[in-house]
């Protein structure tokens, strides 16, 4: 493929005005343009190291003319073969490298919800500056064109800025939830007020105190006596009477409604769960949204109020049968008392977990859940699957621009656990400083981590086998191996070349004291290990031939400034069973 390219001849530099910013922020590095014109006469032909950030094709040569005009050309010859001459790391990664070394990269990854507070352009290169790995968009809030947006703006500052931000799809479940408060932003429910909550459809404005219910067996299921607790308890109302659809309710607790806002009932001090448990795990919404997400190729679908492992195992093969790649990892969120019930079949079957604490909370008596997200971490960690710490992390951020002691002391607790990854909802969807909070939780799981090198508190690590065939088991011992050595030597960073990205998440699932360098061939794949906790990923096409891949890989990052001579450093690979360790020639 050969693309022609007008250049300005008589500058001193080369100028290529309709190169795509993503190759030309690849050009030697980051410059605008190719060096000086004597270095370069008509005719010329030179090799560009670069590469299109969602494509294995690169640009390779340049070839300049003059063709008599006085204003040369150049002609930008896009080879495969070229690919093999690149190297793609995310930006900000990269600076951190450089800047602070090895060992000081932040190993906790951040997941941001994108809201109304962040779906601009700015807003989400800010994020990604911040250092956000994965952008939520939570299906029960917007439309498609909305969700698809932020979808197009995010992959437009991948490829321009040479981020690798995957995207996670959330869907909306068959929750009970209020409905739109009529289009008002919030509304204020006092202690003594009665409110009617009700199943009716209202196509005009909604009555004074009255909260639509979108489930339809809601008045028949509620007694006389029930307790109805919004968003977990954060507003709680008793029910006093049942008229046909409508359920009088007596506030005794007072708050803000928001819209849409998740709705329990409580029977003499538990869940309510008849019909509601029956209610199925995916809602034709949800199947409408989860088809929305396959087209838009999203890296991540996490699927609300999970009961049991067959509703993944279901999902799998429908997105199997549509999105042969494989490209979409599927996220379970642990939500409700079911899903804690056949935890570990569930955390089996899934691509990763979400301690999703907000409907937990409102399903176990709150007092449940740090003992709940401890197991949950510890159960995904023992099946090698990723896990995300969600919810309420910093709620009163939403509001003020620095966090409760207690907020830094629950995110403190999720990165000493090793959560792979911290969620911002609220906070970056709609919250007054979402990259105010982001810098939290950056700073904190920067902090905690370079706590526990300082003072070497390396807990036991007790990981129980968890290989099902013979050769799994070798990668499983491979990779436990090589994070011990990488330990008791105090090598400076761990490399795994993996295509799958399986072998790096062995390695993740280990938990070294230093950063892990993921090599794989496919940017679905980069994007997907952004996730994982300690994993740096850099997307490079590799051979079997690990002394060539080794040889290419020192002199890539050698000539970016990321590593340098004497830099100690173990290797693994998918390719080929064994430990290298060595100095950076
Ligand atoms: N796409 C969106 N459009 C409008 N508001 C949103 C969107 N995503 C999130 N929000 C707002 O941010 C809040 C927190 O987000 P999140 O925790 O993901 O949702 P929920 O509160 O429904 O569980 C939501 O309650 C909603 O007010
Ligand atoms: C993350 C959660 O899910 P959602 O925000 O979709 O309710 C939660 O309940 O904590
Ligand atoms: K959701
Ligand atoms: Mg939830």
């Amino acid at each position: 493929m050969a693309q022609s390219i007008p250049l300005v001849s008589r500058s001193p530099h080369l100028n290529f005005p309709s190169l795509s910013p993503a190759l030309k922020r690849c050009l030697y590095g980051n410059p605008r343009r190719v060096p000086t014109s004597s270095s370069c006469p008509s005719g010329a032909v030179f090799s560009i190291r670069a590469s299109t950030s969602d494509s294995d094709s690169s640009a390779h040569h340049v070839i300049v003319s003059d063709n008599g005009t006085g204003y040369a050309r150049a002609t930008l010859t896009v080879s495969d073969a070229a690919s093999t001459a690149s190297i793609e790391v995310d930006a900000v990664t990269e600076v951190e490298l450089k800047e602070n070394g090895f060992r000081s990269t932040r190993r906790t990854k951040l997941v941001c919800t994108i809201g109304p507070a962040t779906c601009g352009s700015e807003q989400l290169e800010a994020l990604a500056v911040g250092g956000m790995n994965v952008a939520r968009i939570n299906m029960c809030h917007g439309t498609h064109e909305w969700h698809k947006r932020v979808i197009d703006r995010v992959r437009k500052l991948n490829e321009e800025k040479g981020y690798a931000v995957a995207i996670m799809m959330d869907t909306e479940g068959s929750e009970i939830h209020m409905g739109d408060l009529g289009g008002a932003p919030s509304a204020k429910a006092e202690d003594g007020e009665v409110w009617t909550f009700s199943v009716r459809a209202f196509n005009s404005t909604l009555p004074e105190r009255t909260i639509h219910v979108n489930y339809d067996g809601f008045a028949e299921d509620v007694k006389v006596g029930d307790e109805l607790l919004v968003d977990g308890g954060m507003v709680r109302f008793e029910v006093i009477e049942k008229i046909g659809p409508d359920v009088k309710c007596l506030c005794t607790d007072p708050g803000l409604l928001l819209p849409r806002a998740n709705l329990t009932f409580w029977r003499n001090g538990s869940l309510v769960r008849e019909r509601n448990a029956m209610l199925p795990t995916i809602s034709s919404k949800d199947w409408l949204d989860i088809d929305f997400g396959i087209a838009e190729k999203v890296d991540f679908i996490a699927i609300s109020f999970v009961k049991s492992a067959e509703v993944i195992n279901h999902l799998k093969s429908y997105i199997a049968a549509r999105s042969p790649d494989g490209g979409i990892s599927l996220i379970a969120k642990i939500e409700s008392i079911d899903s804690l019930k056949n935890l570990e079949e569930i955390v089996q079957a899934s691509d990763g977990a979400m301690v999703a604490r907000g409907d937990l909370g409102a399903q176990i008596p709150l007092e449940q859940v740090p003992s709940a997200q401890q197991k949950i971490v510890r159960v995904c960690r023992q099946l090698n699957k990723p896990v995300i710490v969600a919810s309420q992390l910093l709620e009163s951020m939403i509001e003020y621009p620095t966090p409760t002691r207690a907020e830094v002391a629950d995110v403190s607790e999720a990165v000493r656990q090793r959560a792979d990854a911290l969620m911002l909802s609220g906070e970056s969807a709609m919250g007054q400083y979402p990259e105010k909070a982001l810098t939290v939780l950056r700073s904190v799981s920067l902090r905690i981590e370079k706590w526990w090198r300082e003072e070497k508190r390396h807990e036991a690590m007790i990981l129980p086998p968890v290989g099902y065939s013979f050769a799994d088991n070798i990668k499983e011992e491979i990779c436990v191996s090589a994070a011990k050595m990488a330990n008791n030597l105090g090598v400076d960073a761990l490399f795994v070349y993996t295509k799958s990205g399986h072998m790096a998440s062995l390695l993740s699932r280990c938990r070294p004291d230093c950063p892990i360098f993921a090599f794989t061939t496919t940017p679905s794949v980069r994007r997907r290990l952004n996730l994982q906790w300690g994993l740096i990923p850099f997307r490079l096409s590799f051979s079997d031939d690990m002394e060539s891949n080794l040889n290419k890989t020192f002199s890539l990052l050698k000539a970016r400034g990321m590593i340098k001579s004497g830099d100690l450093v173990i290797a693994v690979s998918d390719m080929l069973q064994s430990i290298q360790v060595m100095n950076v020639p």
